[in-house]
C-alpha cells in the first residue's frame, strides 16, 4: 500500500487540505483527537461546504492512539497551543527521512524543529479561511495564500514535491526561499486579526473603522520591528503589505488596509478563528502560544512590546471570563498608554 500523506489535526485547515488531496486521488490518512470526526471521515462523510466549493469525500482516518507505521509526510494543522504535544505524539510515526509540515498560524516550525529535528521540518504558511462546524462538516469560506518552503530556503526535491501536492488544493500555491518572511508577515497581519477578535465586528468592519487605524498601525509596526531585528524580511499576501508599515508610508498603509477590507468583505469567513474560539466555541485560543515566541524574540533584542502584551492580556481576560468581547476592549488596546513599568 502506498505511503499516505498524513494530516495530523483534521479540523478546518487540515480537513480542507486533506479533502482536496483525497478528491484529487491522493492517499491520505486523516488523524484527529475528536473520535466522532474521525468516524465521519472514515465513513466517507467529510463534507466541504460554503461559498468556495461543495463536495463530500472521506477515507482512512484514525485517532492518534490508533496510529501505526512510519510516514514520509505529515501535515500538522492543530492550534499553536497543541503543537508541542501533537509533535511529540506524531514523531514515532515519522520516517527517519520524513518531514512535518506546519500548516498553522504562528512560528510553530521552531517548536516542531526542536522536537522532530530541523532536517525533518518544512515550513508552510496558509491564509485561506475555513471553519470546523461539526463532526464531518467544514465550511471553506475563502481562498487565500498558501506558501511552502524549506527552513533554510533551499529548493530541495522534497519541497518541490510538496509544492506540487499543495497545488492540488491551491493552484496558486507558492514555493518560497523565504518562508520565515511569510510567517512573520502573517504574524504582523495576525495582529490585526487577533485585535479584531476583541470585538464582534467582522474583520472587514474592524479594519475599515477609522477609530481602529492608529492602533492597527502601531501594533503591526511593533510586530514587524521584531521581525526586522530577527533579520527577517516579512512578505505580503492577499492585500497585506508589510513593507508599507515598515517604511511608515501612510499612503501605502492606507492602500494595504483598503485591500484587506476588500479581501475580507463578503467572504464565508468574516471573522477570525480566534473570535470563533472565544465567541462560538467558548474555548481557549492559541493567541498566547502564537505570540510567546514573538515576545521572546522582542526580549532578546531589547524591544518593548506594549501592544502585543496588552493584546495577549485582553484575550486572556476574555478566555478566563473576566471580560466580555466588545468595542471597549479594542478601545482599551487602542488607547494604550505606556505604563511606567513598560517604559525603558
Ligand atoms: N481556520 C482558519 O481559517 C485558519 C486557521 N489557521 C491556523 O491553522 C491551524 C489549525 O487551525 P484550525 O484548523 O482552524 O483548527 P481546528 O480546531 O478547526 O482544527 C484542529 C483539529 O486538531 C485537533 N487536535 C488538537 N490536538 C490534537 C492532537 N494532539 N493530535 C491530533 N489532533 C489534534 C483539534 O481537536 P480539538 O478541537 O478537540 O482541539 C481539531 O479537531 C491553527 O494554527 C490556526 O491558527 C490559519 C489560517 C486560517
Ligand atoms: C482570517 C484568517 C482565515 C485569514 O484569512 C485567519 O488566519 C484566521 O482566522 O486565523
Amino acid at each position: 500500500m502506498p505511503d499516505p500523506i498524513v494530516i495530523w489535526g483534521s479540523g478546518a485547515i487540515g480537513g480542507t487540505i486533506g479533502a482536496y488531496l483525497r478528491r484529487a486521488g491522493r492517499d491520505v490518512l486523516f488523524v484527529d483527537v475528536v473520535p466522532e470526526h474521525v468516524r465521519a471521515i472514515a465513513a466517507g462523510r467529510l463534507r466541504i461546504d460554503g461559498p468556495v466549493d461543495q463536495f463530500t469525500t472521506g477515507g482512512p482516518a484514525a485517532t492518534p492512539e490508533a496510529m501505526t507505521g512510519q510516514h514520509k509526510l505529515i501535515i500538522l494543522a492543530v492550534k499553536a497551543h497543541h503543537t508541542a504535544a501533537a509533535t511529540r505524539a506524531l514523531v514515532p510515526f515519522l520516517a527517519e527521512d520524513g518531514a512535518v509540515v506546519s500548516c498553522q498560524n504562528g512560528l510553530n516550525e521552531l517548536v516542531i524543529a526542536e522536537i522532530a529535528g530541523r532536517a525533518r521540518t518544512i515550513g508552510a504558511f496558509v491564509n485561506f479561511g475555513a471553519d470546523y462546524q461539526e463532526p464531518g462538516r467544514i465550511t471553506f469560506g475563502v481562498r487565500g495564500a498558501v506558501v511552502v518552503g524549506e527552513l533554510d530556503g533551499r529548493t530541495t526535491p522534497r519541497v518541490r514535491d510538496l509544492h506540487e501536492t499543495l497545488k492540488l488544493f491551491e493552484p496558486d500555491a507558492v514555493l518560497s526561499d523565504n518562508i520565515f518572511g511569510y510567517l512573520w508577515g502573517k504574524v504582523g497581519y495576525g495582529g490585526i486579526l487577533k485585535s479584531s477578535a476583541l470585538t464582534n465586528d467582522t474583520i472587514a468592519e474592524f479594519i475599515a473603522d477609522p477609530r481602529r487605524r492608529p492602533m492597527i498601525v502601531a501594533l503591526v509596526q511593533e510586530i514587524l520591528s521584531i521581525a526586522a531585528a530577527e533579520r527577517v524580511s516579512p512578505l505580503g499576501f492577499n492585500g497585506f503589505d508589510p513593507a508599507a508599515f515598515m517604511r511608515d508610508d501612510r499612503a501605502a498603509m492606507d492602500a494595504s488596509l483598503a485591500a484587506l477590507v476588500s479581501y475580507n468583505s463578503g467572504t464565508g469567513k468574516p471573522r477570525s478563528g480566534i473570535w470563533r474560539d472565544l465567541a462560538v466555541r467558548k474555548r481557549q485560543t492559541d493567541v498566547t502560544a502564537q505570540l510567546a515566541p514573538v515576545q521572546a524574540a522582542a526580549r532578546r533584542h531589547g524591544i518593548r512590546t506594549p501592544y502585543v502584551d496588552r493584546l495577549v492580556a485582553l484575550i486572556q481576560a476574555v478566555e478566563d471570563g473576566r471580560r466580555e468581547i466588545g468595542a471597549a476592549l479594542a478601545d482599551e488596546l487602542g488607547g494604550l498608554i505606556t505604563l511606567p513599568e513598560e517604559r525603558a
